[in-house]
């Protein structure tokens, strides 16, 4: 493919008007066609009532973003940051800054050139920008420079990532929320209503709103994190917002912690079973699946469709601290009968009151080899880049999904990515300290629960098809809000 040079110096011939402007319009047909259908508009409907309109947009457009800044950039203002930071910020400076940090060269006429700024994308704390580098050079020259990059920009930091052979992307950190951003943690919630399984409280997301679990429409997890990325803080989060219900019996709790009990050994009173190790974590699987199988027929047999939690029915939910141990670092014998069973588990027991949430330091394929099936992935940080996608879903990490470069000083940071749904989510579990387990374990184990009504499941259908199409469930409280998957990651970028 022939690189596309910019000519910083080129000679007047080359640059008459009429190639200037044909070159510019190739080049930025997006801006060219805005402007040109406002223009256009404004000689149609008169440029008076065309300012009054545009004037009329941009307060609408004020106030939604003042009011709801998520749904603001969800449906526009990303896209008018990426606009507005590829014309005002990248491209104003660009070949200055190429310049000054070595990246320009010259052809041998002499002429400068610069690698080609093409196109930037911009979520709320990151900006992508996409460059065309030089015959000549390589990601290397760009990755000596990565600092003095940011630094140009203003930018908390800067990486690199290679797109094609010759096209690679520089990634600017513009902000870091959760610096300031206070996360406290959730009251633990005293009564068996205050538990909505649609939302279980855990954190804050980058636009500072409440963050919680979504057992409904999340239904399964996978929480993929380093040693010390805060795995634990998600755990026992979701075991707090459960409090009352794992009082009183209507959320069951089945826990393997192969690492012997080091994780959850604190809160073994509440389980209903508690393994320390692979054998033993086996037979609870065995267990669990045997169990919820036997209540997928009761129900069957009853012709009950739709699963309300109750003492007979409670929420059986599976938590396994490190897949690992199950599926890689143990006799293949019990490997491969866990992988079966826990498969089962994540595709056939949603609509029986079956949840899964399962954690790994390696979202690799050997060790995951079912992670495809689980609905809600979550990304703390990662040892390497490679393991984001492997965790989150193929281009999640394109999409802003930087796990990997959330520092070790921000434990319990993730990106949260839903099935589909396309923007991945920055979000931070409140830290759960020893005394805040202490004290789910004196109240969940404390006498007096008293039942009370509690929302229901009202899925039906086939497991499998629910896990592999999952509705999402947008409610009013829920504020984790997505972009639909549409399958054009292009579409963000706006083209220089
Ligand atoms: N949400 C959080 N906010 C602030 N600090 C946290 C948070 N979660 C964890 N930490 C801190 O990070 C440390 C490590 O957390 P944790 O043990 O949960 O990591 P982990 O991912 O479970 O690691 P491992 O896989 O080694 O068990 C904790 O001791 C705590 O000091």
């Amino acid at each position: 493919m022939a690189v596309r040079e910019t000519r910083v110096n080129a000679g007047d011939t080359e640059r008459t008007p009429a190639r200037v402007a044909i070159g510019f319009l190739l080049r930025h047909p997006r801006s060219v066609g805005s402007l040109a259908a406002v223009g256009i508009t404004g000689c149609y409907i008169g440029f008076h009532t065309m300012l009054i309109g545009v004037g009329v947009a941009v307060v609408a457009g004020a106030s939604w973003a003042v009011l709801d800044r998520p749904t603001f950039d969800r449906f526009a203002g990303r896209l008018l940051r990426a606009w507005w930071r590829r014309w005002a910020v990248y491209r104003r400076k660009w070949a200055d800054v190429a310049f000054r940090c070595g990246l320009a060269s010259s052809n041998r006429h002499g002429q400068s050139l610069v690698p080609t700024l093409l196109a930037v994308r911009s979520t709320w704390c990151w900006d992508s920008v996409r460059v065309r580098i030089l015959d000549g050079q390589a990601a290397e020259d760009f990755e000596q420079v990565l600092d003095r990059l940011a630094n140009a920009y203003n930018a908390r930091r800067a990486t690199l990532r290679t797109l094609k052979p010759n096209m690679i992307s520089l990634d600017f950190q513009r902000r870091e929320p959760f610096d300031t951003l206070m996360v406290p943690l959730p009251e633990m919630p005293r009564e068996e209503s205050a538990v909505n399984l649609e939302r279980l409280p855990l954190g804050r997301d980058e636009y500072g709103r409440d963050f919680a679990l979504d057992l409904v429409g999340g239904i399964h997890y996978l929480i993929a994190g380093a040693t010390g990325a805060g795995k634990g803080s998600w755990m026992w989060g979701l075991l707090r917002a459960l409090a009352p219900w794992i009082r009183s019996g209507l959320v069951r709790l089945w826990v393997i912690d192969p690492k012997g009990g080091m994780e959850f050994g604190q809160g073994a009173e509440l389980f209903h079973r508690f393994a320390t190790d692979d054998q033993s974590g086996l037979d609870v699987t065995r267990e669990y699946v045997d169990a919820l199988d036997e209540r997928k027929e009761a129900m069957g047999r009853a012709g009950l469709r739709n699963w309300t939690p109750s003492a007979e029915h409670p929420l059986d939910l599976l938590l396994v601290d490190e897949l690992a141990a199950m599926t890689e670092y143990t006799d293949r014998d019990i490997s491969r009968e866990f992988v079966k069973l826990l498969s089962k588990a994540l595709t056939q027991f949603r609509a029986v009151g079956g949840r899964v949430v399962g954690a790994t330091q390696e979202p690799t394929k050997e060790v995951i080899p079912m992670r495809g099936l689980f609905p809600t992935t979550v990304a703390l940080r990662l040892e390497e880049a490679s393991y984001v996608d492997m965790a989150l879903g193929e281009g999640v990490r394109d999409r802003g999904a930087f796990a990997d470069q959330i520092p070790e000083y921000m434990p319990g940071v993730a990106y949260l990515k839903q099935d589909g749904k396309r923007e991945p989510l920055r979000v931070r579990a409140a830290y759960t300290a020893d005394d805040d387990i202490t004290e789910l374990v004196r109240f969940a184990t404390s006498e007096d629960a008293t039942v009370l009504d509690f929302p229901t499941d009202t899925g039906s259908g086939t497991d499998s098809a629910d896990a592999a199409d999952t509705e999402q469930t947008e409610t009013g409280s829920l504020d984790v809000e997505y972009i639909e998957d549409d399958g054009d990651d292009d579409e963000d970028f706006d083209v220089a």
